[in-house]
């Protein structure tokens, strides 16, 4: 995959008296927001398609510079090709059809895509889209054209070897006969979008137990009443509570007390479903919301729950740990805060009752 960074363009290109198209459009943004070559010019040169006006009509490379010439023209082509991204105008009919009339950049040499196929259609680009993805684009693309707006976008783009790569595109609309004419700018940005998602797992997890932490359950929680609200499905929460836990620290030591949470954690997600999520709430207290799940069904998963948390040895001893479970349904329309105040309450009391049982 060759789309690679970001191009790097600052242009005094007023002060060389560029007024077309993609001067304005491309250039300018670009002008403000990085610092590049100092290189000036009228018309790119494309290896792709050559640049087109708003009437569609190829722009011809020449008069590059006051004081350039062809040379510049050759500089200018050099340059536009080891762009770190690509440069390009994109093209909608009314009839639908589109196509990259000109593409300029490193990233032009997408393994598979040609860029002289992307000149006639931008399919051949399209349909390698993440299914995704690939409506989010069009949906930026048809409100482009509508309001004139410009496109800021970011999308999955599949290689050969299912590989894909995350590209940003912005790029800026203008009325063309028969449609509209983009000018743009794309640029991989697989590595930040990688970190992201690296960062977010990070602030998500409890780092201890790899469940989700407490900001991230509470997130789920809200999310999963909402849903519940709105289709009116069942939904419950159960909070867990390892009795006596200081026992078990004290007895066995805390690292041993901390390989407890490990494996109850390990324990719990094989018994719960993928749509389940279990997270720690701090300490010795976990909470699982369960999606689509009423209180009668819940009651015999956190029973089932607490009976194989007993009969795990937890490299201790058989029994040596048990739980105490609090089950709420989720009532249609209640605060998060009260669903999580009733399965409390129900963990309060499977505690005062002997501790080792399920309340909802
Ligand atoms: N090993 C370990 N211990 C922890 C961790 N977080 C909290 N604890 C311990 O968990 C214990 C909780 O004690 P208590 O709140 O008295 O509750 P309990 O002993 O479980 O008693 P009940 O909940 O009433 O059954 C304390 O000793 C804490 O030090 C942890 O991450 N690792």
């Amino acid at each position: 995959m060759q789309v690679k960074g970001l191009l790097l363009y600052s242009m005094s290109y007023e002060s060389c008296g560029v007024h077309d198209a993609l001067g304005r459009r491309i250039l300018a943004p670009l002008t403000s927001a990085w610092l590049g070559a100092g290189v000036c010019q009228q018309q790119l040169s494309a290896r792709s398609g050559h640049p087109v006006d708003r009437k569609g009509s190829r722009m011809e490379q020449h008069d590059v510079m006051p004081d350039g010439g062809l040379d510049a023209t050759e500089q200018l082509r050099d340059f536009a090709s080891r762009l770190p991204g690509v440069i390009f105008q994109f093209y909608r009919g009314r009839d639908g059809h589109m196509r990259f009339p000109y593409l300029a950049g490193s990233g032009t040499e997408l393994p598979g895509i040609e860029p002289a196929k992307l000149a006639l259609d931008a399919r051949h680009m399209l349909e390698r889209l993440d299914e995704e993805d690939y409506p989010r684009l069009m949906t930026a693309i048809e409100r482009s054209s509508r309001w004139q707006i410009p496109i800021a976008t970011k999308f999955r783009l599949r290689l050969v070897k299912g590989r894909s790569r995350w590209i940003a595109l912005r790029a800026q609309p203008e009325p063309a006969e028969h449609g509209v004419l983009w000018h743009g700018m794309m640029i991989d940005i697989t590595e930040q979008m990688v970190e992201e998602a690296r960062l977010r797992r990070l602030s998500d997890t409890d780092a201890l137990t790899g469940l989700a932490n407490r900001r991230k359950l509470i997130a789920r929680l809200d999310e999963e009443t909402s849903m519940s609200s709105r289709h009116g499905t069942p939904l419950s929460l159960m909070l867990l509570d390892i009795d006596h836990f200081k026992r078990v620290n004290d007895t066995w030591g805390h690292l041993q007390g901390d390989q407890v949470l490990v494996e109850l954690a390990r324990l719990c997600r094989q018994l719960l479903r993928h749509e389940d999520t279990m997270g720690r709430l701090g300490g010795e207290e976990f909470a699982v919301v369960l999606p689509l799940t009423p209180r009668v069904r819940g009651y015999p998963l956190a029973e089932r729950l607490r009976q194989q948390i007993a009969e795990h040895a937890f490299s201790i001893a058989p029994g040596a740990v048990t739980v105490s479970i609090g089950l709420a349904e989720y009532r249609l329309g209640e605060p998060r805060d009260s669903l999580i105040e009733r399965a409390d309450a129900s963990l309060y009391a499977a505690k005062r009752q002997g501790r080792n049982r399920v309340v909802t």
